[in-house]
């Protein structure tokens, strides 16, 4: 029975870098998360531990500062594209790498109306992300967002579903809905203006999700991708994972109280999960995997 090595990669997880440009007194800030990993002809390492072809993890870490004060950072697909092709190029033997970057969201303090020169708030825990996987010379883009909280106080309904003698849910016409949007999309190019697209793109989801009278979260889902698609002709397809924040009426009656929908409780867990990809018919697949290997 033959043992081999088989897909791999390595590198430094979550580099915290935060830099400041103080170019004039009205500074401005950019607060990452950065995830290398590197791929290539690295049997040999895991095979005797010869070193040769292993860049080490620390050195990945450190050209991250580096590349941040050599030059700004800027569009978070443009700083994870740098890298990415610095890497292949630099160590013989890595032929490929794997650039993730989070995105804090930072807004200026408004002081007597405008927004203060060096203070900041962290508005809550959205991210803006990017994936940029090298391979050879080839590099795709897979950018999104994280963690952004949204709820329809009205325009939800959930029935029609199965029965069965383990169903207890009562059927609703009129109930809240509430995710947090985890969304990826996958570029076409790299010839893209990344922070306009992201805006729009953004935007454009939020607003799908505000109109669509939702009977399902997963019709919800189809909306906000097909909505993306439509207006982003630079876009492959779109996944999307909504965690169903659920929000149950409460019963008042023991009080002699009437609930018309408006007292919940909005339970933590358990969420329901609802997670696709939608996508254009006339485009290939992915041509790489889309995420680390740990996750999928
Ligand atoms: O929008 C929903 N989709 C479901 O699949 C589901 N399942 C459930 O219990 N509630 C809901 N809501």
């Amino acid at each position: 029975m033959g043992i081999s090595m088989g897909p791999n990669q390595y590198g430094k997880a979550e580099v915290r870098i935060v830099t400041v440009d103080r170019s004039t007194p009205r500074h401005s800030i950019k607060d990452l998360n950065v995830s290398s990993a590197l791929r290539g002809d690295l049997d040999a390492v895991h095979l005797t531990g010869d070193n040769g072809n292993c860049l080490p993890t620390d050195t990945q870490k450190n050209t991250v500062y580096a590349f941040a004060k050599q030059e700004p950072i800027g569009e978070i697909e443009d700083f994870a594209l740098r890298l990415g092709k610095h890497f292949v190029s630099t160590a013989d033997g890595i032929t490929g790498a794997r650039i993730l970057i989070d995105e804090y969201n930072w807004q200026r303090i408004p002081v007597e109306g405008t927004g203060h020169d060096h203070s900041f708030s962290r508005a809550n825990d959205e991210k803006r992300t990017t994936a940029v996987t090298i391979d050879g010379d080839r590099a795709h883009v897979v950018s999104g967002m994280k963690d952004l909280v949204v709820l329809k106080s009205t325009g939800s309904e959930f029935w029609g579903y199965p029965k069965d003698q383990y169903t207890t849910l009562a059927e609703t016409n009129d109930r809240i809905l509430a995710t947090a949007v985890t969304a990826r999309w996958r570029y076409l190019s790299t010839d893209v203006d990344w922070g306009k697209s992201f805006e729009s793109i953004r935007a454009t989801m939020l607003e799908a999700f505000a109109t669509t009278h939702s009977l399902a979260l997963q019709q919800s889902l189809y909306e906000m991708g097909k909505a993306a698609l439509e207006k982003h002709p630079e876009l492959a397809e779109v996944r999307l994972s909504l965690p169903n924040k659920h929000h149950f009426l409460v019963d008042l009656s023991p009080f002699g109280l009437e609930n018309d929908n408006e007292v919940f409780f909005a339970a933590d867990r358990p969420y329901g999960l609802i997670e696709g990809t939608v996508r254009r018919d006339d485009v290939e697949d992915a041509p790489m995997a889309w995420y680390s290997l740990a996750e999928f």
